[in-house]
């Protein structure tokens, strides 16, 4: 069974765009990364598998459980908003032991650990927290009934970098327990560094969908040449060759396909330098966005 599943989901406001024939597939115990710019629909998906919002057409289900017609199947899901409102008279403990009365389970243990984790205080009042230390509030909540689903709403913003690894090490930890983890982002080395598969979505629309290993290893190879006379047009014009830049001697592209073409074609000039490195996934990202545009 499938941790998520939705079909054809597509959700309208007004006569404007959301998401429009979304399909996904989250196995159980997956890390799956959602990637998209601002806009792109990611909370939009997000607040329909949440049942918070109902799509205008297709379906979303939570472990094998339609989300529209079970909103019971939350208690599963540990959800982390991208932004956080608190009712901020009450104290950080207060807070967490009523968001715990909702799953009638004793989570105080519970509490008190991910507080230690995220150095977090449970005594202080909400409205003395910092943007940073409400979003550990969030995720606390998110995670203080050891749900099965974790889904993340860009969870990082606002956490320094080490918050952001402790909280990277919970998410593991989580998942090697068991846990599913939806992550939706728009940073792709978090998403590269903690996620099994991707989507990308664009325009309400996703457009791909990969092994994160797959992408790096069988996609573009950058390639930087630095040559010893002024380098010309002819490597453009080789099949696979994409983002060709060159001024003067020195010349950058992305590169797909037969590399040992591209060799030869490499043999014949007088290099000083060269450098072939994997593109991170902002640069093969980047580049299935201009083939779509
Ligand atoms: N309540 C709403 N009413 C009208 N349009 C909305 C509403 N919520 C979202 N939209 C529109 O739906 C589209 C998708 O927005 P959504 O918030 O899902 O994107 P996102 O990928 O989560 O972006 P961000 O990273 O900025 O949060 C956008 O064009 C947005 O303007």
């Amino acid at each position: 069974m499938n941790a998520i599943e939705t079909r054809s989901l597509t959700k309208q406001y007004g006569g404007a765009r959301g998401i429009s024939d979304v399909n996904l597939s989250v196995a159980e115990g997956e890390v799956f990364g959602f990637i998209g710019p601002n806009g792109a629909g990611k909370s939009t998906t997000i607040r329909t598998l949440l049942g918070l919002i109902s799509p205008t057409s297709g379906s979303a289900f939570i472990f094998g459980k339609s989300c529209a017609e079970h909103p019971d199947t939350r208690r599963e899901v540990g959800y982390l908003p991208s932004e956080v409102f608190y009712y901020d008279r009450m104290r950080v403990g207060e807070l967490l032991q009523y968001s715990a009365s909702f799953y009638k389970k004793d989570c105080k243990q519970r509490i008190a650990q991910l507080a230690e984790v995220m150095d977090l205080d449970l005594k202080k009042r909400i409205d003395d927290l910092s943007f940073g230390n409400k979003k550990k509030v969030g995720i606390v909540q998110g995670l203080l009934h050891e749900p099965k689903l974790i889904i993340l709403d860009e969870p990082t913003s606002g956490l320094d970098p080490l918050m952001q690894q402790r909280f990277f090490e919970l998410i593991a930890e989580e998942n090697r327990k068991g846990a599913t983890v939806f992550f939706s982002s728009h940073i792709l080395s978090e998403v590269q560094r903690l996620c099994d598969r991707v989507a990308f979505i664009k325009d309400g629309k996703i457009i791909k969908q990969e092994k994160v290993s797959i992408l790096q290893e069988n996609s573009y190879k950058k390639f930087a040449l630095e040559a010893k006379a002024p380098i010309g047009q002819n490597l453009q014009h080789l099949e696979g060759v994409s983002g060709f830049t060159a001024k003067d001697k020195v010349a950058s592209f992305m590169f797909k396909g037969n590399l040992n073409a591209m060799m030869k074609e490499i043999a014949g000039m007088e290099l000083s330098n060269i450098s072939i490195t994997e593109p991170d996934l902002e640069e093969i990202f980047l580049h299935y966005y201009e083939k779509e545009e």
